[in-house]
C-alpha cells in the first residue's frame, strides 16, 4: 500500500485582494521527488510556505501524516517530521561547515540559546553533524568558514542543517538556484543520494531547471497563476507540448532525451 504523507486539500491564499492559490489540492506519498513548477508568481513558494506551515491557508488546510501542519511553527514541525530550505541560502559566513550544520539543527529545534556558542555542542550532537555532513560528501569540509564555499556547497550546508533532524518529508524551494549548470548536476545527485542516506522518504523541490526535473522527478505538480494545471509523471510532462507551454513556455530540448 502507498503510504500517504502529506495532504493539501483545497489550499487558496491571498495576499490582500489578490488571490496566490486558488483551491490547490494533492497528495504526497512515500518515495516522490516532485517537482513544482511554473512561471514566476506562479504561486511556488507561496505553496511551499503553506505546506510547511509557515503561512495560514484562507481556506483549505494541510495535513502532514494525518495532522495539521497550521499553527505549529517550522521546528515543530521539523521535529514532527516535516522539513524545508529556503530559497535564499542563510549561511553565516563566518561560521565553520559544522557549526553551521548544528546551529541548522539547534535553531529548527527551537532551541535558539545554543546558538550563542554553537560549538559547545555535546558528543551526541557532534556525532550527528558529522553523519550528516558525510552524507553531503562535507566531513573534509566541517571546519571549512562559510564563506570559503562555493554556492553550490553553501546550499548543500543549509540544506544539511535541516536533515539534521531527519525528516520524513523535504521541502526545497530552488536548491539548484544561483548554481551554476556545471554543478547543477553533482548538487542534484548529492542531495538525492544524502537525503535517501538520512531516511528522508519524499521531497517537493521547486525548480526551473527542466533536465534536473526530467533526469530526477518522478512527478511534477504545474501551478499558473495560483491553480494547479498538471499533475503527471514527468515523460508525461514532456511530451505534452499545450502544458509545456503553459508552464514553461517552450520545449525544452534536452529533456526530452
Ligand atoms: N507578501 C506578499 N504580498 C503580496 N503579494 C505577494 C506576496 N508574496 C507573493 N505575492 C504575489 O503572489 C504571487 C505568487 O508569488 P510566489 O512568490 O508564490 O510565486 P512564485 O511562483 O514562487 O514566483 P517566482 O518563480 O518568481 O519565485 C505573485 O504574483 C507575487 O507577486
Amino acid at each position: 500500500m502507498i503510504e500517504m504523507l502529506l495532504r493539501a486539500l483545497n489550499i487558496t491564499k491571498r495576499y490582500g485582494a489578490f488571490t496566490a492559490l486558488a483551491g490547490v489540492s494533492f497528495d504526497i506519498s512515500k518515495g516522490e521527488v516532485v517537482a513544482v513548477v511554473g512561471p514566476n508568481g506562479a504561486g511556488k513558494t507561496t505553496l511551499v510556505n503553506t505546506l510547511s506551515g509557515l503561512f495560514m491557508p484562507d481556506e483549505g488546510g494541510v495535513m502532514f501524516e494525518g495532522r495539521p501542519v497550521a499553527g505549529l511553527g517550522a521546528s515543530a514541525l521539523a521535529l514532527r517530521g516535516l522539513a524545508r530550505s529556503f530559497q535564499l541560502v542563510t549561511i553565516y559566513p563566518s561560521f565553520t561547515v559544522a557549526e553551521m550544520i548544528s546551529v541548522g539543527a539547534f535553531a529548527r529545534a527551537g532551541q535558539t540559546f545554543r546558538l550563542l556558542r554553537p560549538s559547545a555542542t555535546c558528543r551526541r550532537e557532534q556525532a550527528q553533524v558529522r553523519e550528516v555532513a558525510a552524507a553531503f560528501g562535507l566531513e573534509h569540509r566541517l571546519e571549512t568558514t562559510c564563506s570559503a564555499l562555493s554556492q553550490g556547497e553553501k546550499k548543500l550546508v543549509d540544506i544539511a542543517s535541516a536533515l539534521t533532524l531527519r525528516p520524513r518529508l523535504m521541502l526545497l524551494d530552488e536548491p539548484t538556484s544561483g548554481i551554476s549548470s556545471a554543478d547543477k548536476d553533482r548538487i542534484m545527485e548529492t542531495l538525492l543520494a544524502a537525503a535517501q542516506r538520512l531516511g528522508v522518504e519524499s521531497l517537493v523541490l521547486v525548480e526551473h531547471d527542466m533536465e534536473l526535473i526530467a533526469r530526477y522527478a518522478t512527478r511534477v505538480i504545474g501551478l499558473k497563476a495560483g491553480s494547479l494545471v498538471a499533475d503527471m509523471p514527468p515523460d508525461a510532462f514532456f511530451r505534452d507540448p499545450a502544458v509545456i507551454e503553459t508552464l514553461v513556455g517552450k520545449v525544452p530540448h534536452n529533456a526530452l532525451g
